[in-house]
């Protein structure tokens, strides 16, 4: 009997389920306030987390200590405490005392609150990544634990070879992706939206992508119902020549 040559991709096993946590408006609690919470603030910030950072003042870094003053984060002026979990979200714990991390870790176990111990790597629900971001881009390196300072050159590699427009061309699609919706909403319009969104996408380079205007989006969106993409100088024209049909070469 041969064997028949599988389909479907093969599994790995042994990674990291990786996903874009929505910590929009939740709590995050991060419990030390060195160079390594200073970054778990930065990521979290820049999800628009609300974060606590639990601390004594007088060991706090320059950027934690800035981003209090301009209340950016709150911040609890003392050792960690148990209640201090109370309401939390997440837990990024990054302390110089492996002891007070172990006991933390198993109170946010008990809690069943996500945790994050930064040099343990065994008690941890999940591990940071290298992150490169450019608006609404973000893509994260991770070697499973293997070799972080690896994930940073990586990361580094990658972003190097972005069309440097990425994060615009993107914001731009997500423009006309909320406006499709506007003028087709119901769920049944769901797979002609799908099809006609998905030729929009790879019909233009990075560049004509970043130039459409509001206005050549609405043109653009004219051709939404006959089912058609037309080229960029076809939408450019329609721009300068309000009557123009969509008979032209699409
Ligand atoms: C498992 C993980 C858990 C977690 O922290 O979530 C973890 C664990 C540990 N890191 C340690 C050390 C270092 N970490 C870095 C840097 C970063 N570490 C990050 C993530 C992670 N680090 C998670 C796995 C991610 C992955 O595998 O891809 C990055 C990617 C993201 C971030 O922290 O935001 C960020 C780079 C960001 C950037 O530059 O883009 C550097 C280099 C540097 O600082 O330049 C060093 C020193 C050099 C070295 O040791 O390699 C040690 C102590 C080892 C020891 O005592 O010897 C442990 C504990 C252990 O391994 O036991
Ligand atoms: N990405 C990673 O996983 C990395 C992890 N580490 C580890 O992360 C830990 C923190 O590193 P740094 O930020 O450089 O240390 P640091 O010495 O700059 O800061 C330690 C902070 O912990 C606070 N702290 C200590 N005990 C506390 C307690 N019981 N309650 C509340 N706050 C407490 C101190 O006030 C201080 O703000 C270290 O154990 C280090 O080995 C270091 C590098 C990378």
């Amino acid at each position: 009997m041969s064997e028949e040559p599988t389909k479907f991709p093969e599994v790995q096993g042994g990674g990291s389920l990786i996903i874009a946590w929505q910590i929009r408006g939740k709590k995050v609690l991060v419990v030390g306030g060195g160079e390594v919470a200073a970054g778990r603030i930065f990521h979290c910030l820049n999800a628009d987390a609300n974060v606590t950072v639990v601390s004594p003042a007088a060991r706090l870094n320059p950027e934690v200590a800035h981003r209090v003053a301009q209340k950016q984060i709150e911040l609890v002026d003392r050792n960690f405490e148990p209640s201090d979990l109370d309401g939390a979200d997440m837990v990024l714990v990054a302390v110089d005392d492996p002891a007070a991390s172990t006991v933390i870790w198993k109170l946010c176990k008990e809690r069943r609150i996500p945790a994050n111990i930064a040099d343990v790597p065994p008690e941890c629900d999940f591990y940071f990544g290298s992150v490169h971001r450019d608006g609404p881009l973000q893509i994260m390196v991770s070697t499973n634990g293997k070799g972080p300072r690896l994930a940073s050159m990586i990361r580094k590699s990658i972003a190097k070879q972005l069309p440097s427009n990425a994060g615009s061309a993107i914001d731009t699609i997500g423009q006309l992706r909320v406006k499709l919706r506007e003028i087709a909403p119901r769920p049944e319009d769901g797979p002609k939206r799908m099809t006609w969104m998905t030729k929009v996408s790879d019909a233009y380079s990075w560049d004509e992508m970043c130039g459409l205007s509001a206005e050549d989006m609405d043109n653009l969106l004219r051709f939404y119902a006959p089912d058609k993409v037309p080229s960029l100088d076809v939408l450019k024209e329609m721009g300068s020549n309000p009557d123009t049909t969509l008979d032209g070469p699409v």
